[in-house]
């Protein structure tokens, strides 16, 4: 049955190369379309509460009022109403319409084992919208590893991760095109380290694409890819998500840049004064973020850039206020425009980049 199965994966893997592979199966990368590289559509962050800080404003008691907005935007781990992202499926089916209308093609669903991903509502959504759907293999930061997650081997691990590409995962033949958000903590745990190895080995062996969620420091992302290189991943294929909060200094930055992964910048729409997952950090804006892909552009790295708003909190969506999943294309990209990005370099970003990096070699 080994046989069977290796003969059966070999198929499998035969049919996606050259494609990307979508909740509907797989298809011509030329359809992508603009993509976003990282967003959830249906999830829980529940993981991540954090009650308000001593002093700071409470809870309100109603907190989807509008009068609560800006403390909503300010403190949305704080609410844990806000985290159960899967509860707004309508609301979502009409941003991914509106998204459509504003010229999106595709969203890579970074939703992983821990954070309760749910293929089915992925399947669905995409047959209602016409909005690509590309699902994300593997598993969650270690606080949400389960404890037979911990007790896998590396080669069991790999082994979770290329069934849920290659035959489905949950308990569905719904197929993931991407292993990620492969989420790791700062200092990276002895967990996470095994699913970095699994995940380089199923890369490895797939020839797919890859995403990271780093821990919270300037350090991780390059130590993150060096676990990766030394297990045999593609660090060509592999986006570094959240880099918006993770490394602020322009050489730092440059140095990560020459290593070779996509950058990312997935915090577009989010402003907070204060980051209570490390309080050292300020938030950028998004006029700062621009600023830092026209830096990134300056310096030759055009091609290696993909953005996005990682939506994981129901406060973000239109219905409550938010600036939803549209906001870069009828926001952003005008802005872009108005920093020295060029009509061509902004395609890159939203096309060229993600169409190289989801295509199956
Ligand atoms: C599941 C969503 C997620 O991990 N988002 C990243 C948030 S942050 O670490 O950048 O604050």
């Amino acid at each position: 049955s080994v046989c069977m199965k290796t003969a059966s994966s070999s198929n499998v893997l035969s049919v996606i190369v050259g494609k990307v592979q979508t909740v509907l199966g797989p298809m011509d990368p030329e359809q992508l379309g603009r993509t976003m590289t990282h967003e959830h559509l249906t999830m829980s962050f529940e993981c991540c509460y954090c009650p308000p800080a001593a002093g700071a404003d409470p809870e309100p008691e109603n907190p989807f009022q509008m009068q609560h907005m800006h403390w909503l935007r300010q403190n949305p781990y704080s609410c844990r109403e806000n985290l159960y992202l899967q509860q707004e499926t309508g609301a979502v089916r009409d941003e991914l319409l509106a998204y459509r209308k504003a010229g999106g093609g595709t969203i890579v669903e970074n939703t992983t084992t821990g954070i309760d991903r749910d293929l089915p509502t992925l399947k669905q959504l995409a047959k209602d919208t016409g909005v690509h759907i590309i699902a994300g293999a593997g598993f969650y930061v270690d606080a949400t590893h389960s404890e037979a997650t911990r007790k896998m081997s590396v080669e069991k691990l790999t082994d979770v991760i290329v069934s849920e590409v290659l035959h489905g995962a949950d308990g569905t033949d719904i197929r993931c095109g991407v292993i990620g958000e492969i989420g790791t903590s700062w200092p990276i745990t002895d967990s996470e380290t095994k699913v970095l190895r699994a995940t380089a080995h199923a890369q490895a062996q797939l020839g797919c694409p890859v995403i990271i969620h780093p821990g919270r420091s300037p350090a991780a992302p390059a130590e993150i890819l060096r676990i990766l290189q030394e297990a045999g991943g593609d660090i060509s294929k592999t986006v570094m998500s959240h880099l918006d909060r993770t490394i602020f200094d322009e050489a730092e930055l440059l140095e990560f840049a020459k290593l070779g992964s996509y950058l990312e910048y997935d915090l577009f729409g989010t402003e907070m004064l204060n980051y209570p997952f490390h309080l050292e950090v300020d938030m950028p804006s998004d006029s700062q973020r621009v600023k830092a892909l026209a830096f990134l552009v300056k310096e030759g790295f055009e091609d290696r850039l993909v953005i996005s708003h990682d939506i994981h909190t129901k406060n973000r969506l239109a219905k409550f206020g938010g600036h939803g999943y549209s906001h870069i294309l009828r926001n952003i990209v005008p802005k872009m425009l108005t920093r020295g990005i060029t009509q061509q370099q902004v395609d890159k970003i939203l096309m060229d980049n993600p169409k190289h990096w989801l295509t199956f070699k």
